[in-house]
């Protein structure tokens, strides 16, 4: 199944020939940053908040996931990327438990995998894990891998997503879960720092990163989201010694130094950017300074349902010519790919 697309992604897709487009489905790529919970398709989200009205008799929580999906189905318009994170509440009341978890997995899994042209080759999904009334943590990620595990191992694995806004206590705990779980031989693969690009305390991840990686699990780090990250809150994020960064948009000369000397793969999603105004055209975006330097990049979609885009959509804007797109040959975009196969924490 693939959702229907709006915005760049989707006037670039529409110029391609379709020569462009068979390219594009024919090449191996991975997907390494989509959030589970941003990339629920809306008609499946739709379904799920018309059973969760039907039961519920809290009409707060009603009124909440009522507009919550108004405003997904229309088309989100964010003014900065702190309006986004308003979005979740109501996502997250109906994922509150391992049914309609486990339910929302699959949808995910079957947008991103399944369908004559599967939007990947290899998923990488991402999720944080909630302790809800219903599941606690342990309960969370291991109905998320029943669901992922579904599929082959060359074809899709987990990585934890932490919050920035979680305690240390809570850090500990997710990161212990995750080790846990790989340690018995499920399919978690690496660990995320994710949320509100200005929350939280970066001085107490250190040694929690440290424990994930004695767990044999990789390390990717949102970085420099946005303009309001210190240029010391991002050396100290690279002090971490992360395997791969997700957006990296406003790195200064010190830390773009560290990243191209380490080799470090970035993970970037033009329209997730775009919408959320970090980056204000395509043409400025800062896959320009890495393809100019030959840099390990992976394009990714972040949340298919607020940006309402795919993964083709996102090569579309690389292969569209300009201004749609950004004009690049079939030799660049399939080394873009490649790269991002190379990039897999789940090898
Ligand atoms: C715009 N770019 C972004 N920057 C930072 N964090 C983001 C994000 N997009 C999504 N998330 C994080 O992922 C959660 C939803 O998926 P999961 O509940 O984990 O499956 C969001 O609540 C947010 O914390």
């Amino acid at each position: 199944m693939v959702g229907l697309i709006y915005g760049s992604a989707a006037l670039a897709l529409d110029s391609l020939t379709p020569s462009q487009l068979a390219f594009i489905h024919a090449l191996p790529k991975a997907e390494l940053h989509a959030h589970l919970n941003g990339s629920i398709p809306v008609s499946e989200l739709r379904e799920m908040a018309l059973e969760f009205n039907s039961r519920t008799s809290d009409k707060a929580a009603s009124d909440l996931v009522h507009d919550g999906i108004t405003k997904l189905q229309n088309g989100v318009v964010l003014d900065e990327i702190y309006d986004f994170f308003n979005l979740f509440p109501a996502i997250y009341a109906l994922t509150s438990n391992p049914a309609s978890l486990g339910r929302a997995t699959r949808a995910v899994l079957e947008q991103f995998l399944g369908g004559s042209y599967p939007q990947c080759t290899y998923l990488e999904l991402r999720s944080t894990p909630r302790e809800t009334a219903d599941m606690s943590r342990l309960d969370y990620v291991r109905t998320v891998l029943d669901e992922v595990e579904r599929y082959p191992k060359s074809r899709a694995a987990l990585i934890v997503s932490l919050d920035r806004k979680m305690s240390a206590e809570v850090i500990q705990e997710c990161v212990g879960v995750a080790s846990q779980l790989k340690a018995e031989g499920r399919r978690v693969v690496g660990v995320d720092l994710c949320g509100d690009p200005q929350a939280g305390d970066m001085n107490i991840l250190g040694e929690h990163f440290a424990d994930a990686k004695k767990a044999g699990l990789g390390i990717t780090l949102h970085i420099a989201e946005t303009p309001a990250n210190p240029a010391d809150e991002t050396i100290q994020l690279l002090s971490y010694a992360p395997d791969r960064l997700g957006h990296a948009t406003f790195l200064n000369d010190e830390a773009k130094a560290i990243v191209r000397g380490n080799k470090t793969c970035i993970e970037l999603c033009l329209s997730s950017n775009l919408l959320c105004k970090t980056v204000t055209k395509l043409e400025d975006h800062h896959i320009r300074y890495y393809l100019q330097h030959d840099h390990p990049i992976a394009i990714c979609t972040d949340d298919t349902l607020p940006f309402r885009t795919s993964l083709t959509g996102e090569y579309a804007l690389l292969l569209a010519a300009q201004p749609l797109g950004l004009g690049l040959s079939e030799g660049e975009v399939r080394r873009i790919a490649e790269m991002s196969m190379a990039a897999r924490f789940g090898q």
